[in-house]
């Protein structure tokens, strides 16, 4: 199993924000996780990557338990996190260095995964550029592409398509889903954005801290008997806010 979650809760003061989360994650698959804002994917995304910590539930990443082997849990993951993390007055090819010493590899290990992970993304020619002077598109393919750089086995996604325009999008969602079958990687990607989820995908959907669904998207659409993951998502919740 490349993710468990088990019995996970968390809250912030007295609000619960994740309501006994269960999730198991298989190698190699792609997952959408949908929910509007303010449904819990962050805090969920937060607690996996030991940005935040708790003792109500268990999380297992890669077999290594994030309380009992946090470095192990931390180093089988790539993240991109909603708000981008680049430094924008560093080469793509600094910031990319930098993300590879901080996971302890090699100077060698770290180039040849650069030139791999840059010619996967079409980046090669941007090398040198600041990533300051990249259009959005670029660099949400960087961040990505850093993410990866130390062969995770399981990446994390918080909304990486915001704010892109709909081909870029749509070029990076197939590049991502394409990862998975090409590398065994584990997908984990979410979004509020209902079109972003494809009948192929297998779809977790969280609503108010709790997983209202977790299948396969087309099965869920045949279950329900509806058309589009839209009329699935109104279906299932009260209030309809992913539209
Ligand atoms: N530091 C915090 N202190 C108190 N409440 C918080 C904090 N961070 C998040 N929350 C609340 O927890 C709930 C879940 O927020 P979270 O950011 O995890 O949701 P989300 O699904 O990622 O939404 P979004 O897409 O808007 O980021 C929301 O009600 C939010 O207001």
């Amino acid at each position: 199993m490349a993710l468990n979650v088990d019995s996970l809760r968390y809250r912030y003061q007295q609000k619960w924000v994740l309501d006994n989360v269960n999730l198991q994650l298989e190698q190699g698959q792609f997952y959408a996780l949908l929910g509007p804002n303010g449904a819990g994917k962050s805090t969920l995304f937060n607690l996996l990557c030991q940005l935040l910590q708790t003792r109500d539930g268990a999380i297992d990443v890669a077999g290594h338990s994030t309380l009992k082997a946090p470095r192990k849990a931390l180093a089988a993951l790539g993240i991109v996190f909603q708000q981008s993390t680049l430094d924008l007055d560093l080469t793509v090819q600094q910031n990319l260095e930098y993300h590879a010493s901080l996971h302890g590899m090699s100077s060698k290990a770290s180039k040849a995964a650069i030139e791999r992970e840059l010619a996967r993304f079409e980046l090669i020619d941007r090398k040198k550029d600041s990533v300051r002077s990249l259009n959005g598109g670029h660099r949400r393919r960087v961040e990505i592409a850093r993410a990866l750089l130390h062969d995770p086995a399981i990446l994390l996604l918080d909304e990486a398509s915001v704010g892109l325009d709909m081909p870029t999008r749509d070029s990076i969602n197939q590049h991502i889903r394409g990862l998975c079958e090409s590398r065994g990687i584990t997908v984990l990607s979410s979004t509020h954005l209902v079109d972003e989820v494809l009948p192929e995908d297998h779809l977790i959907l969280l609503h108010q801290g709790k997983i209202l669904l977790d299948k396969p998207c087309q099965q869920a659409l045949d279950d329900e008997q509806v058309g589009g993951v839209k009329s699935l998502y109104r279906n299932l919740t009260t209030s309809g806010e992913a539209a």
